[in-house]
């Protein structure tokens, strides 16, 4: 008998599961439940008539290392090469970012010569930083947060500026709060086990990698180009549409729009029931690909430890504010710049949209399109609570920042103003014990049941992709 494999949850986690699933042909039936009408998740584009196109989530992704390889490999599989925009190594949008510190934008060393100067806001080179960190002695605990591993490595200033503005720019989170096992495994075992990151970063393993990922054409031009980033002509929501198209013509995968799952249950025969409002779904095999906590209410009374610590795994909450000005009005160009939570809690940061994507730009007279990120980890206390969070408000402190950080004067001739409610998960400290207590109590009861997504290896689109394939993988037994 057919086996029915039932994916919950349509975002780019989920959509990536069913697409691995569906290239085995052995493979069982694949039913994707979605909540919503569009499927794609936080991958959201807006697309004006005129051709300008904003992102509402994310809007670069990189193509360097195995995961990132990965994500091109599926995109030159699924048709889009001609679709995709580069960003070079060479171009400005690569190299000039910048962090707004003691009111002034600072720009970040782009180069290893760069690095060997001490530019402000640091007092010392970076250079300086990295060959003290060699002599550190190693740490001990079996965690800890990002901002007290880099203070006892590379000391306070760069714990203070450099790393606090990184994870608000990729966790919209606190570094102090944050574990450094979790959102940066590689550097936190490469100190473990060489006792340096930059030792263990010249030393450390390198991950497998697929030589069919590694000959793949777009792959190798990605290498020959020096692309950093890339994005698609119509935003990256096109990568979610294709797969779409892509899973509606494989027979053996249904896709169920606005079927918002309310419980799943375990059936007397060990098969899952999947419930949805009016209906009902069979299941030999669920993969979850909502977030932890969203899954953790969908589950019976029965689990109640497993759903105890998917709760644990908490989202911050982000206002996306998309600007666009008449005319090129940036006194600077670049990818974008950060302000660590010492100089403003509430603005995150500002991405410099039209200089990495003029593209995306809208046809006719010359605009510049900026994208004001806010809240996170601060939300609650700088905005209230998401779903009540003034609009009038979120766009007055975005223009007041682009005005005081970037000098625009103007007022910008198109906004939209949206609050993504629990968009990224924050990897606390700890975050690998709960990981490990979940995966023991899926093992322990033996429950036929994955979870891919955001809430776990990470927050990236490429950790996304790459999950949902480990995950196929895994339940397709090799
Ligand atoms: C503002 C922002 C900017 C970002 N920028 C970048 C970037 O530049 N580069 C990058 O690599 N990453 C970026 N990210 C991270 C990345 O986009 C996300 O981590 C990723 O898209 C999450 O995908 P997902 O499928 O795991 O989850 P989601 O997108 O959350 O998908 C989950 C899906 O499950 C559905 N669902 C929820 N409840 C139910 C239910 N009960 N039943 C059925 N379905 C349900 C939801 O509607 C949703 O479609 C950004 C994220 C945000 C929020
Ligand atoms: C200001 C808030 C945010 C900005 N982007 C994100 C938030 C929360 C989300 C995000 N940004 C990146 C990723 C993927 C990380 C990965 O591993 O690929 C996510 C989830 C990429 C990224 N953006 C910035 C950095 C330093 C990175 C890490 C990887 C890389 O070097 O590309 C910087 C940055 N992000 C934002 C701004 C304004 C900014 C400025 C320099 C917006």
């Amino acid at each position: 008998m057919q086996k029915t494999v039932v994916v919950i949850g349509g975002g780019i986690s989920g959509l990536s599961t069913c697409y691995y699933l569906s290239k085995n042909s052995q493979s069982s039936k694949i039913i994707l439940l979605e909540a919503n009408k569009r499927l794609g998740g936080w991958m959201h584009t807006i697309r004006r008539e005129d051709g300008a196109v904003f992102e509402q989530g994310p809007r670069a992704i990189r193509p360097a290392g195995v995961i990132g390889r990965n994500t091109l490999k599926m995109v030159s599989e699924l048709g889009l090469e001609n679709e995709i925009l580069p960003v070079t190594a060479e171009n400005p949008a690569s190299r000039n970012r910048f962090l707004f510190v003691n009111g002034k934008l600072q720009k970040l060393p782009s180069s290893p010569v760069a690095a060997l100067k001490a530019t402000p806001p640091f007092s010392k080179s970076i250079f300086h930083s990295i060959l003290e960190e060699i002599f550190v002695k190693r740490g001990t605990l079996d965690d800890e947060s990002v901002h007290g591993f880099v203070e006892r490595r590379l000391g306070k200033e760069l714990a203070d500026i450099a790393i606090d503005s990184l994870c608000r720019g990729v966790f919209a989170g606190d570094c102090r709060k944050l574990s450094m096992r979790s959102c940066f495994p590689p550097l936190f075992h490469a100190e473990r086990k060489h006792g340096s990151i930059t030792l263990g970063m010249v030393l450390g393993a390198r991950m497998k990698e697929e030589s069919d990922v590694k000959q793949n054409r777009l792959v190798q031009q990605s290498r020959k180009e020096h692309w950093s980033q890339w994005s698609l002509k119509q935003g990256l929501q096109t990568l979610a549409e294709s797969l779409e198209d892509h899973l509606r013509n494989t027979d053996r995968v249904e896709i169920h729009q606005e079927a918002a799952v309310q419980q799943i249950q375990m059936g007397r025969e060990g098969a899952w029931e999947v419930h949805v409002e009016g209906g009902r779904f069979k299941a030999d095999y669920i993969v979850s690909a909502v977030q932890a906590k969203v899954l953790s209410s969908m589950l019976p009374p029965a689990a109640q430890p497993l759903a105890e610590e998917l709760q644990k795994i908490s989202p911050a909450s982000v206002a996306v504010v998309n600007l666009e000005y008449d005319g090129l009005v940036l006194p600077v160009t670049g990818f974008g710049h950060l302000i660590p939570s010492t100089e403003n809690r509430a603005v995150l940061g500002i991405v410099y949209d039209s200089d990495a994507f003029p593209e995306h730009n809208r046809k006719g007279p010359p605009s510049t399109r900026l994208t004001v990120m806010m809240g996170g980890a601060w939300f609650t206390e700088e905005f209230g609570s998401p779903e009540e969070a003034d609009r009038t408000r979120l766009l007055h402190v975005a223009v007041q920042a682009v005005k005081s950080h970037l000098n625009v004067k103007e007022m910008p001739s198109w906004s939209n103003v949206n609050v993504h409610k629990d968009c990224i998960p924050q990897y606390l400290v700890g975050h690998w014990k709960c990981l490990d207590n979940i995966w023991s109590l899926i093992e322990q009861h033996r429950l036929p049941l994955s979870l891919v997504g955001a809430s776990y290896e990470g927050v990236s689109v490429n950790d996304c992709i790459f999950g949902g394939k480990r995950a196929a993988e895994r339940l397709l037994g090799n």
